[in-house]
């Protein structure tokens, strides 16, 4: 038994940035009865801050990546319009600061030479894949396959990294090179609440009290048909709407969390499986006092272990956070799972155990470790998408179909952008839009019916003689009993076939 069933015109589900910016494209053009369903208690998604050492820290997203080129990026204007702080992150230095086990950093002639072998695997290997796409199997020399600690370290920062996507990148070609750190306590997430702000009412004290959106709803059975959608979420209530915006992550869809009545179709389900999910930690370390330097060109530094992706990838708050004595380590994928999955002091252990052989013995026991889960959390599953490196154009017009009143939203379903959080905020913009052309064209379609009657019925009746007295006729219809109702339709009937023997005579 349903505890309650809610009706709306439109049902968003998740409160990222793309169900935000959704939800107020849809106010924007009129429609304000919608309810937004998000299973945390709070909105933002991944994009998240937590108090952490005395400072505010991205647990999510942290740089707005794409900025000083020809064309503005939409996320780095909202910053600029919000106040938010930055800072210049400038990663350019990081291969130049590649420390061994034993504490000594590579020679910058050295790391350049492995960074320009590392280059040309990655463009053999994309090669190779072309290839194998076309049936024809070129194998790669097995020379050229990253082995020694500075090998694999320099594999990991250029794939996990730097070429984690396919050149050119849209993110730097249309919107440029530089990428700014969020320093700011509000946090990231401070653009979301001034997005909200705009159209969701708020007390005094900035928390929303707009019963529009729904935190702890965790949606779990979406039934839909050709008219409607019915959602039902953990907690037994029911919302029944016209259409739904679908924003949560690929991760999601790619998990059983939430089940589709009918399932979903097969070049549906087919393109969610072909996305990638990339897990992405970053670790966060308090320290009494700091020990690595400081300075122009140090911000970024890397540990070459013999293990790829064992905390390879360093950064110091300094530039962000002066006197914070935090460091960030940043894992991902098969790295991230392992330690997700593992008590954080023995995290803190390996953590430790790198610090020790980059910069000594001596260096103090971190106070306090925050290890984020992003895969173990069930309403994310990952971090962001990534597209296999040869996805077709099929494949992103795929993700992005309505299926029904359905239509879907996210990260993942920006071709240009995906992954980051303009191609979040400008997917939601885009599927609101979407969504309101297919309302428009449904209110067409439905004009055009309703004078498709008026202009057979009027004249119908009018030639059953009184126009008036029909009009009240029709407006009492229900009212009359069947034989009365029968009679009328026959007179209406024999209307309308005089009314066709007097046209075919005409011509
Ligand atoms: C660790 C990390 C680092 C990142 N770094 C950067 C960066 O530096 N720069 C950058 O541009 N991007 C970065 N990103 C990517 C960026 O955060 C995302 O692309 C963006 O925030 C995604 O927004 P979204 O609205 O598409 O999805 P989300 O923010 O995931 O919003 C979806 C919402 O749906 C909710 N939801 C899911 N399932 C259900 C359900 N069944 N019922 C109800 N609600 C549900 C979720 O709780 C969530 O709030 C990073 C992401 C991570 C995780």
């Amino acid at each position: 038994m349903d505890s309650c069933t809610t009706r709306s015109s439109v049902i968003i589900i998740g409160a990222g940035i793309s169900g935000i910016s959704a939800a107020k494209v849809l106010v924007e053009n009129g429609i304000e009865d919608f309810i937004i369903l998000e299973a945390m208690d709070r909105i933002g998604g991944r994009i998240r801050k937590e108090d952490f050492g005395g400072i505010s820290v991205e647990t999510g997203a942290g740089w707005i990546a794409g900025v000083g080129g020809k064309e503005s990026n939409p996320v780095w204007e909202l910053a600029n319009q919000s106040g938010l702080n930055t800072c210049f992150s400038d990663y350019s230095n990081a291969r130049y600061n590649i420390y061994d086990q034993n504490g000594k950093i590579y020679p910058s002639g050295l790391a350049a030479e492995f960074y320009n072998k590392a280059v040309k695997l990655a463009i053999e290997e994309l090669k190779n894949q072309e290839a194998k796409l076309c049936g024809n199997f070129t194998l790669l020399e097995p020379s050229l396959a990253p082995k020694t600690p500075i090998e694999l370290a320099i594999d990991f920062i250029l794939h996990d990294f730097e070429m984690a996507e396919v050149e050119p990148i849209s993110t730097y070609t249309d919107f440029g090179e530089r990428e700014f750190l969020v320093a700011d306590k509000r946090g990231y997430e401070f653009l979301l609440y001034k997005m909200a702000q705009t159209f969701l009412r708020f007390a005094p004290e900035d928390k929303i009290i707009d019963s529009r959106l729904q935190l702890n709803k965790v949606v779990k059975e979406i039934k839909y048909s050709g008219n409607d959608v019915t959602v039902r979420t953990e907690d037994g209530c029911k919302y029944v709407a016209d259409h739904m915006i679908l924003s949560a992550s690929i991760g999601v869809l790619k998990s059983d969390l939430i089940t589709f009545q009918p399932p979903l179709p097969k070049w549906k389900t087919e393109a969610i499986m072909k996305c990638d999910v990339i897990v992405y930690t970053k670790i966060f370390l308090k320290f009494p006092y700091k020990f690595w330097p400081c300075g122009p060109g140090t911000e970024f530094f890397i540990y070459a272990h013999e293990r790829r992706g064992y905390y390879t990838f360093w950064q110091h708050m300094e530039n962000a956070y002066p006197g914070s004595n935090i460091l960030v380590v940043t894992l991902t994928n098969e790295e991230s799972k392992r330690v997700e999955a593992q008590a954080d002091d023995k995290t803190l252990e390996e953590a430790m155990g790198a610090l020790r052989d980059m910069f000594g013995p001596n260096v103090p026991v971190a106070e306090q470790i925050l290890v984020p889960r992003w895969w173990e959390n069930r309403f994310q599953r990952g971090s962001y998408s990534n597209y296999p490196v040869l996805s077709t154009r099929k494949d992103f017009v795929d993700i992005k179909a309505p299926v029904g009143p359905i239509f879907f939203s996210g990260e993942h379903t920006n071709e240009k952008f995906n992954g980051y959080v303009h191609g979040a905020y400008l997917a939601g913009i885009d599927t609101s839009n979407a969504l309101l052309e297919d309302m428009r064209r449904k209110k067409v379609r439905n004009q055009a019916r309703s004078l498709h009657f008026k202009n057979y019925l009027q004249p119908l009746l009018a030639l059953s003689k009184s126009w008036t007295s029909a009009q009240q006729t029709i407006s009492e219809i229900s009212k009359w009993e069947v034989a009365q109702q029968l009679f009328l339709l026959k007179g209406v009937i024999l209307s309308l076939l005089g009314m066709m023997k007097g046209s075919r005579m005409e011509t």
